[in-house]
């Protein structure tokens, strides 16, 4: 048999795609022709939805369109909020997002259409209902009331809102609207390959959804953010990171937040952006002392290991900072990723060929039961 084996399919191409591209030399993450970065500084959210579900950057007319039809969609039917509920109270909040998209499938009537409107409309009632998800599973978890969404509030402020009951300010809202972005879309990570990998099946997109969550909250991915603020507040303070970080290299540990399968040696340009963002944060709301531990975190990282932060290192003190539970950090990255992983989806359902490679078998051969001292 031909082909060669590269464990962890490290820089094989899986995919053809016009989504996105990681430029590691011209350190550019392009999004259907646009700089990432760029459009994080100048668009909003619903802009990037629309850019990666329509293929181009939306008038204002169209980008309202696209939040009334958004706000149309939000509300989740009760039952499936019964269902959080009835989740155990330790129940990781990954795995209760898992469980809420799945509740909700059967009642999308476009679940077994496979044809573009339908993948676009259910990707518009997906956008809708799972910040809802996410922010109910929180509130159920603790066992408090849920927080309805609001329509008077934009997308971005009323996901945060129902986070943490209270109405953001203009800089809370931009600085998440901003984060939102920035974990929006990656091109070919773990989730949105297992999520192609299920929807080339013909699966529909809850269930390739569904297999992205499950990806997205291992710690070598989206859990990261969870464990980085963890570390944040175990090191306590700028003198407690360099022994932290330290101690955890001489265990042979690895530092949560740091290196990144496509870039490693270079930084993540997503990470810079939020560490821009932290620092704006952190001062206004006198936190500087967190930016500065990051940023000893960074240098130790740096000197030691060669490695530089991924986004994730600098999401989660932002996040921190934005009044959101840790335990909600990874499930807001799967929810702003949502739109990424419905256009892979809609891609391959566009252009499929079913995902089943092959394997370089190390087992044994040509062993006969006769000759096994079977149940002996
Ligand atoms: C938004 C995101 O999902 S970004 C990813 C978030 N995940 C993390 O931050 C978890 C921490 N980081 C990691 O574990 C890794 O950097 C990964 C999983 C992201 C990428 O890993 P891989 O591409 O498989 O690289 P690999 O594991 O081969 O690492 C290469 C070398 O760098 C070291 N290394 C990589 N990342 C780290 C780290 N965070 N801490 C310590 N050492 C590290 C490895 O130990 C290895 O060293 P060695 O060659 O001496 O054995
Ligand atoms: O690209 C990756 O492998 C992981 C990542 O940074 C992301 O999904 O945002």
């Amino acid at each position: 048999m031909s082909g060669s084996f590269q464990p962890g399919l490290e820089n094989v191409i899986a995919s053809e795609t016009e989504i996105s591209y990681l430029d590691v030399e011209k350190e550019q993450i392009v999004l259907r022709g646009y700089d990432l970065i760029e459009l994080a500084k100048t668009v909003t959210y619903l802009d990037v939805v629309s850019l990666m579900l329509d293929g181009s950057l939306p008038t204002h007319e169209w980008r309202n369109a696209l939040e009334l039809s958004l706000k149309t969609e939000y509300g989740l039917p009760e039952d499936a909020l019964t269902i959080l509920r009835l989740l155990p109270q330790q129940t990781h909040l990954m795995d209760a997002l898992r469980t809420g998209i799945s509740a909700i499938a059967g009642y999308d009537q476009d679940i077994e259409d496979r044809s573009r409107e339908a993948n676009y409309r259910k990707s518009i009632r997906l956008l809708a209902k799972v910040p809802q998800i996410v922010a109910s599973s929180y509130h159920a978890s603790m066992r408090q009331p849920l927080v309805e969404p609001r329509q008077d509030l934009s997308y971005s402020a009323n996901f945060l809102y129902m986070i943490t009951g209270k109405v953001p300010s203009e800089m809370e809202e931009k600085t998440f609207d901003q984060s939102l972005i920035v974990y929006s879309e990656h091109e070919m990570p773990n989730s949105t390959f297992a999520a192609r990998v299920i929807a080339s099946t013909q699966a529909d997109l809850y269930g390739a959804l569904t297999g992205a969550v499950a990806s997205l909250k291992g710690t070598l991915h989206g859990g990261a953010n969870e464990a980085v603020m963890k570390m944040l507040l175990e090191a306590g303070d700028e003198e407690g990171m360099e022994p932290l970080i330290l101690g955890k290299l001489t265990r042979k540990e690895r530092i949560m937040g740091f290196g990144h399968r496509v870039y490693m040696k270079k930084p993540d340009p997503r990470a810079m952006l939020m560490k821009e963002a932290l620092a704006a944060l952190a001062a206004a709301k006198n936190e500087e002392k967190l930016y500065r531990m990051c940023v000893i975190g960074e240098e130790v990282m740096n000197r030691e290991k060669g490695l530089y932060p991924n986004l994730d290192y600098y999401a989660a003190p932002v996040y921190y900072l934005l009044g959101i539970p840790i335990d909600l950090f990874t499930p807001v990255f799967l929810a702003a990723r949502t739109v990424g992983v419905c256009a892979h989806v809609m891609e391959q359902h566009a252009n499929n060929r079913l995902f089943r490679p092959r394997v370089l078998y190390k087992g044994p051969r040509d062993l006969h039961p006769n000759s096994a001292s079977v149940g002996s």
